[in-house]
């Protein structure tokens, strides 16, 4: 049997205890573990997590493999410190068949590097008129649980009542890409000072707000689950919060650019920092901070969206919106919440692994750091830091806004059911 030692690491940052990890579980907790035949690992100045799992991560297999595949996501999420990632229904073919959602969880499967847990397509080919087959998928191998247009809305408010009551049956949630098409046609950047200045069409925050406001009070209504995707403004956490105190079953997701970068980076009229939701202010980071601190955010989730260069080394109109995020997001997060005191690492444990988890109902994921819990394990090195260089990105594309810079916190170690993914920073 499989048998790893980790020797010394802090568990969610506490006093250095010993982890013996046998099979896929772990079987021993304690001080001076020893273990004959296991191979050893030193963790010593370690914090060890539980395995982070992303809610929104756009994986472009099928159909986009020029931008990423599943293997080349898969191992960036391995090397970024996640164990299972969600992955997008925007392919091509969409993800709206229990067809799609198979084929998509066994190619993950067979990449071996994290699970991945598909996401269904809420309408026929994302065009917001008829439901998908939201049953099919459920009971399909791919067990999808989380449902989403991503990249677009539902719009039709009668069609999203009707989401929020089919997936009551199998325990599933709806996930809304939040953006009132009509007020958002030809938008570029968050409305506001900087797109008046740059003379863009802007996205004001009320298209968000709008279809948050109502989306709530449709899932209270009917009692149904709803996940707002990648909240930007500070009004969003506000209605989220004001939801969350009326007993509505909504939880919410924030990206780690949105918790660090502002719209004024625009100016630059660099596409890099184009994205969907754009940008938004100062204030909205500082209470997108406040909300993911006090828990109205329930979790931090990548939005990892690769684009080939064409797409974004052109005129901003002309650019794709997206970032790539995965091997940076537990990096990005420490800058913004953890070294502003905001969270410690048990808090970053609950916000990317074990909420992000229970949301997606995976049962194998996010779990207590426990004797009999899956060993999904994340070791990182919170006093190191590394420069975002293009040689350690393993993703096929390159639009990160972090290319070069020097960021805290390394994934040192991964371990997914047992087994590691990532060894020393490196694909094990
Ligand atoms: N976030 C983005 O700017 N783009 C995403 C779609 C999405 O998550 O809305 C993509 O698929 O490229
Ligand atoms: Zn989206």
């Amino acid at each position: 049997m499989n048998r790893w030692l980790l020797r010394g690491g802090r568990i969610l940052g506490g006093d250095p205890a010993d982890i013996l990890i046998a099979g896929d579980s772990i079987a021993e907790i304690g001080a001076g573990l020893t273990a004959a035949g296991a191979e050893i690992v030193d963790a010593g100045g370690l914090v060890v997590l539980p395995g982070l799992v992303d809610l929104h991560t756009h994986l472009r297999e099928p159909g986009r493999e020029d931008a990423e595949t599943i293997e080349s996501g898969t191992l960036a999420a391995a090397l970024g410190g996640f164990t299972a990632v969600h992955a997008m229904a925007n392919t091509d073919p969409v993800a709206d068949t229990a067809g799609v959602v198979e084929q998509v969880w066994l190619a993950g499967h067979e990449a071996g590097h994290c699970d991945v847990a598909p996401v269904g397509a809420v309408t026929v080919g994302l065009a917001g008129e008829r439901l998908a087959e939201l049953g099919a998928m459920a009971d399909s191998h791919a067990r999808v649980r989380v449902f989403s247009d991503d990249g677009r809305c539902v719009a039709d408010p009668l069609l999203m009542r009707r989401a929020l009551e089919y997936v009551k049956a199998f325990d599933g949630v709806i996930a809304q890409h939040a953006q009132e098409p009509r007020l958002t046609e030809d938008a570029q950047l968050n409305e506001g000072e900087v797109s008046a200045r740059l003379g863009l069409a802007g996205w004001p925050a009320a298209a968000e707000e709008s279809i948050i406001a109502r989306d709530v009070l449709l899932a209270g209504h009917v009692g149904s689950r709803v996940h707002i995707c990648h909240v930007s403004t500070a009004g969003s956490v506000e209605l989220i919060r004001w939801a969350k105190a009326r007993g509505i079953a909504v939880t919410a997701e924030v990206t780690p650019h949105h918790l660090l970068l502002t719209d004024d980076l625009a100016v630059s009229y660099d596409p890099v920092f184009k994205v969907n939701p754009p940008l938004r202010t100062a204030a909205d980071v500082a209470a997108l901070r406040a909300g993911l601190a006090d828990g109205t955010i329930d979790a931090v989730a990548t939005d990892h969206a690769p684009h080939p260069v064409e797409a974004k080394e052109c005129e901003w109109a002309a650019a794709a919106p997206g970032m790539i995020g995965l091997q940076t997001a537990l990096s990005v997060v420490a800058l913004a919440m953890v070294e502003t005191g905001l969270l410690d690492w048990a808090g970053v444990a609950d916000r990317m692994s074990i909420r992000p988890a229970r949301i997606g109902r995976l049962t194998t994921h996010g779990r207590p750091i426990a004797v009999g819990s899956p060993a999904n394990l994340t070791l990182i090195d919170p006093t190191a830091r590394w420069v975002v260089e293009p040689s350690v990105l393993v993703s096929k594309s390159r639009n990160t806004p972090f290319l070069g810079k020097e960021l805290p916190v390394r994934v040192v170690h991964t371990f997914l059911h047992g087994t590691p993914t990532v060894l020393d920073g490196k694909p094990a």
